[in-house]
């Protein structure tokens, strides 16, 4: 079943300064605190009481490729007020530089495979750096269980709910081969190679996050708009912080 329906997104990394940030396990926001604080003082987690603990929600969008965690997203940062980083989108600006490590990511991106944790997780982190808001939306990361420890090692935050966008093979491969985008991985060998690559390497990443009860699985065959109509009330959950 997992060949034809898969698809998945995540969210808020933590949307509680008290409830979700990792004790012990946060140099990333220890250091940089001061760039995300919302006026959140937190003494609690063992933080000196100076430093704002940032009040972040994040939201993972992973999937198969063409499931649509880009137009999803894109949504949900229109509707939410998100920051939307595409981790695909950070390395294909990377790549377009033809030093040693651009030229590496496009070789990586062309065959299918997934770019070497440290790379994606420090674009990311340049990426929150460089943005105001307290809210992000990460789609397509983390694609991987190395991923997934690299990211939470450096930043220190996990995600606190993960939406998975269920949608079947066939249509999947049909919307990435009429995407038209001219990316060099919308071919039908590349798309072949990253559907087993998600299967392989990404399927054990909402496997983890399922056992911690953070995966809402939203079934995205439909209409662009008949799937953020599923996706929207994940967002309404008084749970889910969009303030
Ligand atoms: N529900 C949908 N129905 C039809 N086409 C869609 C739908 N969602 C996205 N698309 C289109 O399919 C292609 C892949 O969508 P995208 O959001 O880029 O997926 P992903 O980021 O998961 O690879 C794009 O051309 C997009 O416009
Ligand atoms: O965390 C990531 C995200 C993307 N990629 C690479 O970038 C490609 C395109 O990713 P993107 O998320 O843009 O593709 P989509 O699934 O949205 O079509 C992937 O196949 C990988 O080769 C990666 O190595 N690590
Ligand atoms: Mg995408």
């Amino acid at each position: 079943m997992w060949r034809r329906r898969f698809a998945f997104v995540c969210s808020p990394l933590v949307s509680s300064p008290k409830s979700t940030l990792i004790h012990n396990q946060a140099p990333y926001w220890h250091e940089h605190a001061k760039a995300f604080t919302t006026g959140n003082v937190n003494s609690e987690e063992g933080i000196s009481s100076k430093v704002k603990v940032p009040f972040i929600t994040f939201v993972l969008g992973l999937g198969g490729p063409g499931s649509g965690k880009g137009t999803q997203c894109a949504k949900i940062v229109e509707t939410f007020g998100f920051a939307h980083l595409s981790a695909g989108e950070l390395l294909r600006k990377e790549m377009s530089s033809n030093s040693a490590k651009g030229v590496m990511i496009r070789d990586t991106i062309k065959e299918g495979k997934i770019v070497p944790s440290e790379v994606t997780v420090k674009l990311i982190q340049k990426a929150i750096e460089s943005s105001n808001n307290n809210k992000f939306i990460i789609d397509g990361f983390p694609r991987s269980e190395e991923n997934r420890i690299t990211f939470e090692k450096i930043i220190g935050v996990e995600p606190e709910l993960v939406i998975f966008f269920d949608c079947i093979e066939e249509e999947m491969v049909k919307r990435v081969l009429s995407r038209n985008q001219g990316r060099i991985d919308d071919n039908i060998e590349t798309v072949k190679k990253r559907l087993e690559v998600f299967v392989t390497l990404s399927l054990p990443v909402l496997d983890y996050y399922s056992r911690k009860g953070k995966v809402r699985k939203i079934e995205a065959n439909g209409t662009v708009e008949e799937i953020f109509e599923k996706v929207r009330p994940l967002f309404a959950a008084e749970k889910v912080s969009t303030k």
